[in-house]
């Protein structure tokens, strides 16, 4: 680390579901500094697999917060022992997982702004949690509390265009909402509900750090267009919730300098600044520096998409959140289940197990597919509800086989085009400008993408995004420094 010792930097950080991770990055945008903890192998005593819980229901999944403030600890540490120089922090900021939420106990405010620089975070914080078990993304036992919401607001549809999205179990009012019905008493005695980034920002900041509109957006009570809590779904939730959940910010807001905790223990400057932290996916948005027109393309175990937007439509499909770079905008978010484990499947089954076996299908088949059709869903999918295979001839009669090749080319094309018709669902439109950027393991495949670039008739580029929400984080942090603050770096 010598070497870096005086290279001024942002630190993005990511609170992600498996792990904790940070990026240091120069004002060159340079990435010089790269660390993790992984919840399963570095955190033994929580006993998380894959960083949860899978509770005996099969549908509470929850996460230990004692863990994140641990691996939190860790990480710093072993960046003080590595020689990072914490004094050229400029500003940090860091993504969540979303939806996931943080109870804060009465008196855990106090606590925060009084920590000890000689002790770990986790040793001091033990007590100021009024649930130690967060309710994390991967969640589904709320659905009676997602058909009350929807109930109270007028049906999904008005929900959807009040906050941007139906109700969806995962989404934070509804995990309130059950916390509040199965344990009063716990919300109680709640003086504060954090989402899993503004959790992790409050650590740094040494005080309640507000929830930013773009995750806020994930809640189901954020209202999207003029970004005030709606109080008819606060009302539905829970009481006194508006008080609980603070004001919600613009995602680029610097919320305060860093707790003196950091200054004196790790040797921060007084004046770093903490910029608000974020979902991981708009922290993803900004990483891979989409713009207007653009999309995002992530091909693995499942597929998702992400979409600048600047007039969006809130349908019964997807997820529109405020956009976490200009504030005037929105950006999509849609996620399809059947992704690289169907076409793993059809491979399988059709092509001898052989990508470039796969490969020589589609190379084999003309664009269009002589008008055959198919959708393949074997596992419940999100994006829409629907299970099933299902193939329709050039005459549009239902089959129930195609010559393999033909179901090959039909499996890619019916998934690129589902992507495409729910994007346009949202408020996209392709552009002249429009690039699209693909990740995750199929993108390996230039065949697959071949038929990516010819349903959307747009260029599409490769990016490797492991790091995409830490380093968009870091990349947010510069943005809502002053240009003064930049100027001074050479
Ligand atoms: N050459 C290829 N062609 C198509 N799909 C591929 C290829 N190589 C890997 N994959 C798919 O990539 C998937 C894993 O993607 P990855 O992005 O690593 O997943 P994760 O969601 O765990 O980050 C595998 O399930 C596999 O089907
Ligand atoms: O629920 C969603 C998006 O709506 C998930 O994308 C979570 O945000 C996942 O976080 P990681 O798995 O990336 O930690």
């Amino acid at each position: 680390m010598a070497e870096h010792a005086a290279r001024r930097c942002c630190l993005g950080w990511d609170f992600s579901t498996q792990q904790v991770k940070v990026v240091a990055v120069d004002a060159e945008l340079n990435v010089f500094y790269e660390d993790s903890v992984l919840f399963d192998r570095d955190l033994l005593e929580f006993g998380t697999q894959g960083g949860v819980h899978v509770h005996e229901d099969g549908l509470t999944v929850t996460s230990p917060v004692l863990m994140w403030v641990q691996a939190l600890d860790i990480i710093l540490e072993k960046m003080k022992a590595s020689g990072f120089d914490f004094s050229q922090v400029l500003a940090l900021s860091g993504a969540g997982q979303q939806h996931g939420s943080v109870y804060w106990k009465a008196g855990a405010s106090q606590v925060l702004t009084s920590l000890s620089p000689d002790l770990l975070l986790h040793e001091q914080l033990q007590a100021c949690f009024s649930i130690r078990d967060c309710p994390v993304w991967m969640d589904s036992s709320t659905t009676a509390q997602c058909r009350q919401l929807e109930a109270t607001v007028g049906g999904a549809q008005a929900l959807s265009c009040l906050t941007g999205s139906r109700a969806y179990e995962r989404f934070t009012g509804n995990q309130i909402a059950k916390l509040y019905q199965q344990n009063p008493e716990a919300y109680s005695h709640t003086e504060r509900i954090s989402l899993v980034s503004s959790f992790a920002a409050s650590l740094f900041l040494g005080s309640h750090s507000p929830i930013d509109y773009s995750d806020g957006s994930g809640m189901n009570l954020l209202r999207i267009q003029d970004k005030v809590w709606s109080q008819a779904c606060l009302g539905a939730c829970a009481p006194h919730l508006e008080e609980k959940l603070g004001l919600p910010v613009p995602s680029c807001s610097v919320v305060g300098a860093i707790s003196s905790y950091f200054v004196q223990r790790y040797g921060f400057p007084p004046g770093c600044k903490v910029v608000a932290f974020t979902g991981d996916n708009p922290a993803s948005l900004a990483g891979m520096r989409l713009e207007e027109g653009d999309i995002a393309v992530s091909l693995g175990t499942s597929d998702t998409l992400f979409l600048w937007l600047q007039e969006p439509t809130p349908t019964l499909e997807g997820h529109i959140f405020c956009n976490p770079v200009d504030p005037q905008h929105y950006m999509g978010l849609l996620c399809f289940k059947n992704g690289s484990l169907m076409r793993e499947k059809i491979r399988d089954e059709l092509a001898s197990s052989s990508w470039s076996e796969f490969s020589k299908a589609l190379q084999s088949t003309e664009m269009g597919n002589s008008g055959n059709l198919g959708f393949y869903f074997d596992v419940m999918e999100i994006t829409p509800e629907i299970i099933g295979r299902h193939r329709f001839s050039a005459e549009n009669h239902e089959v129930s086989a195609f010559p393999w090749d033909v179901e090959i080319r039909a499996l890619i094309e019916g998934q690129f085009m589902a992507k495409k018709i729910h994007a346009e669902g949202l408020g996209y439109r392709v552009m002249p400008k429009t690039k699209i950027l693909a990740t995750g393991g199929a993108s390996h495949n230039r065949d697959i993408l071949q038929v990516l670039a010819d349903v959307f008739g747009t260029p599409v580029y490769v990016i490797d995004t492991a790091n995409s929400a830490c380093v968009g984080s870091a990349y947010r942090a510069f943005h809502a420094l002053p240009p003064f603050c930049l100027v001074s770096i050479y």
